[in-house]
């Protein structure tokens, strides 16, 4: 078998989950809030909530330089990196740090989400039977992971955040934020992200979905005890997000009809080599709890519509668009930033909706003449 594709099993060594972290793993930078119990928007309380972070610079006498960042899908909340011992790997935002957010001026936080794989509580966590919550993690949205960010804000002393910044997923948090919690957030900067899931983005997770619930070792979402791992289904489920997170013309131009020597179309070998990434980093359970949280997402429920919703707005909106994300198209973003009556920004980008994270000095920009107070 080629050592791009996923192997159709992926055996485990005992306590091990497919990609994600455990507790017992070299925490790095990480550090980690218990929350307690989290009440959650469809019912109910989540108990012996964890969320891990990571932050930088100092928060001042003032308490008035706190920003947010809030990742995307697969991100965690190692923004930028190496950041110290036991922490390698690069973040999924170098250079934002320092460049454009200066830690010597502002207190950044960044959180794993709620749902997620790299320390925060999220399917593969102990539940109190000390068994991992697989099937039994409940239903989660948007806001809930929002108000888990709330708590982690109360636990660092941070009343008021100066921004919070998210782009994809994380601009669905850095949307919903002022909307909860209206005099907690000055300015929100929303990236290649939307008020709602449109009916397109919710098709585009069905088939990604069903790949990963199919895998024979998904076992209805309670593989930890397995020692297998539904890879072959989160492979295929990140090959088919993976081209919607990228332009037409990107993969024509980059890629072509490039035959490689194994047979493979080279677009195929790079979108096997994406799969194999996530599936070493990522956990499925994750992956699906996360893709849900993002198909629930509509800033309009019970609170009126999207118009409504926005129109009483206190904090500033900051809304950016990729011009050639076909994902979340700027129309979307277009919506916003009139419901809110600001500009539309559009980072002009060839990749499509992962511009978002490629396009640095552009984003960067934005991002620092927004905290311009
Ligand atoms: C270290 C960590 O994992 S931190 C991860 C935290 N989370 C995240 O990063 C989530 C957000 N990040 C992402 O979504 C993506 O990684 C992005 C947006 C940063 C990727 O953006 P880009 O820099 O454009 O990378 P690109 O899509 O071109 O992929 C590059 C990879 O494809 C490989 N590749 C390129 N062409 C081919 C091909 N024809 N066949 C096989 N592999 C290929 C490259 O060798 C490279 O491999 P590497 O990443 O293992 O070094
Ligand atoms: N590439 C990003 C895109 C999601 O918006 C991620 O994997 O998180």
């Amino acid at each position: 078998m080629d050592q791009d594709r996923p192997p159709v099993e992926a055996d485990l060594s005992p306590g091990q989950v497919a990609g994600g972290w455990r507790a017992g793993d070299p925490a790095g930078a990480r550090k980690f809030a218990g929350l307690g119990g989290l009440p959650l928007e469809y019912g109910g309380t989540l108990p012996d909530v964890t969320i891990a972070y990571e932050t930088w610079g100092r928060l001042n006498a003032a308490a008035d330089n706190a920003v947010l960042i809030c990742h995307a899908l697969t991100g965690d909340a190692h923004v930028v990196g190496p950041a110290g011992p036991g922490q390698p790997t690069p973040g999924w935002w170098d250079g934002l740090i320092p460049t454009y957010l200066n830690p010597d001026d502002w207190f950044v936080v960044a959180a794993n989400v709620l749902g997620g794989c790299q320390g925060s509580t999220g399917p593969s966590s102990q539940a109190p039977d000390g068994q991992a919550w697989g099937s039994r993690f409940p239903a989660i949205t948007i806001r809930d992971q929002v108000a888990a960010e709330a708590s982690l804000a109360d636990q660092l002393g941070i009343d008021r955040w100066a921004a919070v910044i998210g782009g994809s997923m994380g601009g669905m948090r850095a949307l919903e934020w002022p909307l909860l919690y209206p005099d907690r957030v000055a300015t929100s900067v929303v990236l290649a992200s939307t008020g709602y899931a449109t009916a397109e983005q919710i098709a585009w997770c069905a088939p990604q979905l069903a790949a990963i619930e199919s895998d024979p070792h998904w076992f209805g979402g309670d593989y930890y005890a397995t020692g297998k791992a539904p890879v072959a289904g989160l492979g295929i489920a990140r090959r088919i997000a993976h081209v919607t997170y990228r332009s037409e013309y990107e993969l024509a131009t980059r890629f072509g009809r490039d035959p490689q020597g194994d047979g493979r179309f080279a677009v195929e070998s790079y979108l096997d080599h994406h799969a194999t990434k996530l599936a070493q980093r990522f956990d499925a359970g994750s992956y699906v709890v996360l893709t849900r949280a993002m198909n629930s997402h509509d800033v309009g429920r019970d609170r009126g519509g999207l118009s409504e919703a926005l129109s009483g707005l206190k904090a500033r909106l900051v809304v950016a668009a990729v011009d050639s994300d076909r994902l979340y198209p700027p129309r979307l973003s277009a919506e916003l930033a009139e419901a809110s009556t600001g500009p539309l920004h559009l980072v002009k980008s060839p990749y499509g909706h992962d511009g978002f994270l490629l396009e640095l000095d552009q984003v960067g920009h934005l991002i620092a003449e927004a905290l311009i107070r």
